[in-house]
């Protein structure tokens, strides 16, 4: 049976993304370290998504690098960087009519050559990663037949039989219920995988992440540990909401409360 890779350290140094003329990204810099997980958090619209895509290498950056290992994605072959590189994204859609299996087995291309096609080991690794995130009984499912939460779960399957050596994830437990996103949290926390995941919960990001990056409006406003990073002043500052931040005292974690905000009649 197939073992995941170990994490290789992710840099992200100075990045700038524009469209049409505007920039959505400005000088974004982050340090992922071998086997981190780091959780970027920021308002909507502050440029996670666009981050998370420059990283796999689906955007451009107008400037700036993104290195993994010591290695620029930009001058990497596509087939090497989605050896070493795996991203899962919100809403995957697909016009094929591809089961659970067949779409987890689409991780396993970039380890096959042209003429291949998917092998025994390749269907064993793909079984392996369905089992591992609860979806093995759904295998020969449809693809469209899946529930949101599922066909999720399915994406991540597909991403650690990518077998690489940095995940990004980006809302990967916005379909989840809370045992099933617990889980994938803890699952990925512990998988060993450099791990940058963009996270709108922010009490799971302070439960699982060692590392958080605060976007807002394209800039980095924060990073470091969560419990540096997660103060009512941030929230107040960043997302304009009143908040309570307290060490759980069973996980040790920070825990966040928020309060109503103020509604005019
Ligand atoms: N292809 C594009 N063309 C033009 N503008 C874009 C494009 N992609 C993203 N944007 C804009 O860039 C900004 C950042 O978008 P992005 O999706 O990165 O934000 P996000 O932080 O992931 O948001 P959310 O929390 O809502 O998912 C938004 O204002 C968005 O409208």
């Amino acid at each position: 049976m197939s073992h995941l890779a170990t994490g290789e350290p992710l840099s992200v140094q100075e990045v700038t993304v524009s469209f049409s003329g505007s920039a959505v990204l400005q000088g974004a810099t982050v340090l992922v370290p071998e086997g981190g997980f780091t959780g970027i958090i920021g308002p909507n619209g502050s440029g996670k998504s666009t981050l998370l895509r420059s990283i796999a290498r689906l955007l451009a950056p107008d400037g700036g690098a993104i290195v993994i290992g010591d290695d620029d994605i930009a001058r990497l072959p596509r087939r090497e960087l989605a050896r070493r590189l795996a991203l899962v994204e919100q809403n995957v859609t697909t016009d094929i009519d591809l089961t659970a299996l067949q779409v987890v087995l689409l991780g396993r291309i970039p380890h096959q050559s042209a003429w291949q096609g998917s092998s025994e080991v390749d269907r064993a690794i793909a079984l392996h990663h369905l089992e591992k995130v609860g979806m093995a009984d759904k295998a020969d499912r449809s693809w469209h037949r899946l529930s949101g939460g599922e066909q999720q779960r399915v994406q991540l399957a597909r991403a650690f039989a990518q077998e690489p050596t940095v995940l990004a994830l980006d809302e990967p437990t916005n379909h989840l219920d809370i045992a099933h996103a617990l889980q994938l949290l803890a699952t990925v926390q512990h998988i060993g995988l450099t791990v940058v995941a963009a996270l709108h919960d922010l009490n799971l990001a302070a439960m699982f992440c060692d590392h958080l990056m605060v976007l807002h409006e394209g800039r980095v406003m924060s990073s470091g540990a969560p419990e540096e990073v997660l103060t009512p002043e941030l929230l107040r500052a960043v997302y304009g909401v009143e908040a309570s931040v307290e060490p759980n005292p069973i996980t040790g974690r920070v825990a966040i409360s928020f309060y109503p905000p103020t509604v005019s009649h």
